[in-house]
This record gives structure tokens, sequence and C-alpha cells, in this order.
């Protein structure tokens, strides 16, 4: 039976890598898969992993018709027998639903890869009816962790390494970014309610408020 697979996570938690080693392990048994992304961080077109892999992705703008495209390699005589969708937080509903229907209609395998929420913790449109669809959700195995050490759960956004909770909800960007551009770092739910990045807890332990007092 086909399946609508949902593998979600933090930002670098992995979720690319594991797209580039699905699409490996396939393709090394003589599958061929078709590969989608919507702005990757290297550019249109690609799908990358922090680990320094990426392979060649059919760019999906809002505009893009999963099912069609699909039915149209088929008809035209080319194979594809799984999907993998990257970067599925940027879809629009309309086109998870087209990821059901590849699923249901042609009986293909769609593994799709996305955070969950955005930088204010709510869920992208795209994620929510992936959620609302998927057969499995997955959650990545491997932690991505808060500063804290704590599981990171969330996606905070920094703009001059100050957390921001005001903005456009889809800004592309990397964590670890230098100061004076758009960065995102992965925190748990204590510390992203409390807006404490590692930096706001760098500076907050240096303050004089929390220095021990000396004694006379
Ligand atoms: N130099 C490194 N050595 C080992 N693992 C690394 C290195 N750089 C990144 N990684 C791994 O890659 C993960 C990010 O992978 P990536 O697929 O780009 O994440 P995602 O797609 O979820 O944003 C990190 O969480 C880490 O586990
Ligand atoms: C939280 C958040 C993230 N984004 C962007 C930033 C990156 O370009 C991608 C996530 O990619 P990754 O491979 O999972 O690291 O999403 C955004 O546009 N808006 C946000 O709120």
């Amino acid at each position: 039976m086909s399946e609508l697979v949902y593998f979600c996570g933090t930002m670098d938690c992995g979720k690319s890598t594991l797209a580039l080693q699905i699409e490996h392990n396939r393709s090394a048994r003589g599958l061929q898969g078709l590969i989608f992304t919507r702005n990757d961080r290297a550019g249109a077109g690609v799908l990358s992993s922090r680990l320094g892999l990426s392979t060649k992705a059919v760019e999906a703008p809002d505009d893009f018709d999963f099912y069609g495209y699909v039915v149209g390699q088929l008809s035209g005589g080319g194979r594809a027998d799984y999907v993998i969708a990257d970067e599925a937080q940027f879809f629009a509903p309309d086109q998870v639903d087209q990821l059901a229907r590849i699923v249901d209609d042609l009986e293909l395998d769609v593994f799709a890869f996305g955070i969950a929420t955005d930088f204010r913790t709510r869920l992208f449109p795209g994620s929510q009816r992936l959620v609302e669809l998927a057969d499995r959700i997955e959650v990545l195995q491997v932690e991505a962790l808060c500063w804290c050490g704590a599981r990171a759960t969330h996606n905070a956004r920094t703009v001059d390494g100050r957390m921001v909770v005001e903005g456009a909800q889809v800004v592309v960007g990397d964590v670890n970014q230098a100061r004076g551009e758009v960065g995102y770092e992965v925190l748990c739910r204590r510390h992203h309610i409390r807006r404490m990045t590692a930096a706001a807890a760098r500076a907050a332990a240096l303050s004089p408020d929390v220095l021990p007092v000396e004694q006379s």
C-alpha cells in the first residue's frame, strides 16, 4: 500500500539528509524517483543537506501542479516509482492535496520533509495540511538541541542577533548566520517562549545583576 509520509522536525535536524538517503537507497535498487523542492538555501532546483550532499530537484513554485507533473511524466513514457518532496512547509495546502492524490490514484509512495512550525510557533499552511492528510508522521530520530541541552522543538528567527516574533512567515535562511543577517536558532519550548537564545543567555549570565555580590 502506498503512503504519504511526512517527516518533520526543527530546522537542522537532518531532514534533507534523510531525503537524500532515501533517494540513494531506492535508486541503488534501480528505482526512479521524482524529487521536488522549494526555496532550498542552495538555490532553485537543488535539494541540499548541511552534510554537503545535494541532488538536482524540480523546483515547485506556488502554481506548480504536482499531480499534473507526475501524470505528464508517466504518460510521456517516463518513469516514476516514488516521490520525494523537501521544504514541504512552503507548499500550498492544495499542493499537499495533489501529493495525497499521487499516493491514492497513482499508487506511488510520497515522502515529504519539512519543518512544522514557523518562528512564531505557528504551523505553516503546507505543514498543517500534511498533518491533516499524511498516512504517517515521522519525527526525526536525531534530535537537534537547544543551547541548554534539552531537545530543540521550536525554530527562532533572529535579526542582528536578536530573536524576533514579527515579520514575514517565509524568509529563507540558515542557522549560525553572521550578525546583521536574518538567522535562525533551534530552541526548546521553554526558551522559545522566554525568547532566550544562546546569545541572550550568555548576555544574561554576564549581566552585573546575576554576578555574585562581593563579601567585604
Ligand atoms: N560537520 C558535521 N558533521 C556531522 N554532522 C553534521 C555536520 N554538519 C551538519 N551535520 C548534521 O547535519 C544535520 C543537518 O542536516 P540537514 O539535512 O541539512 O538538516 P535539515 O534539512 O533538517 O535542516 C545536523 O543536525 C547534524 O546532525
Ligand atoms: C522557522 C522558519 C524557517 N524558514 C525557512 C528557513 C529555511 O530556509 C527553511 C528551513 O530549512 P531547513 O532545511 O529545515 O533548515 O525555512 C522560514 O521561511 N520561516 C520560518 O519561520
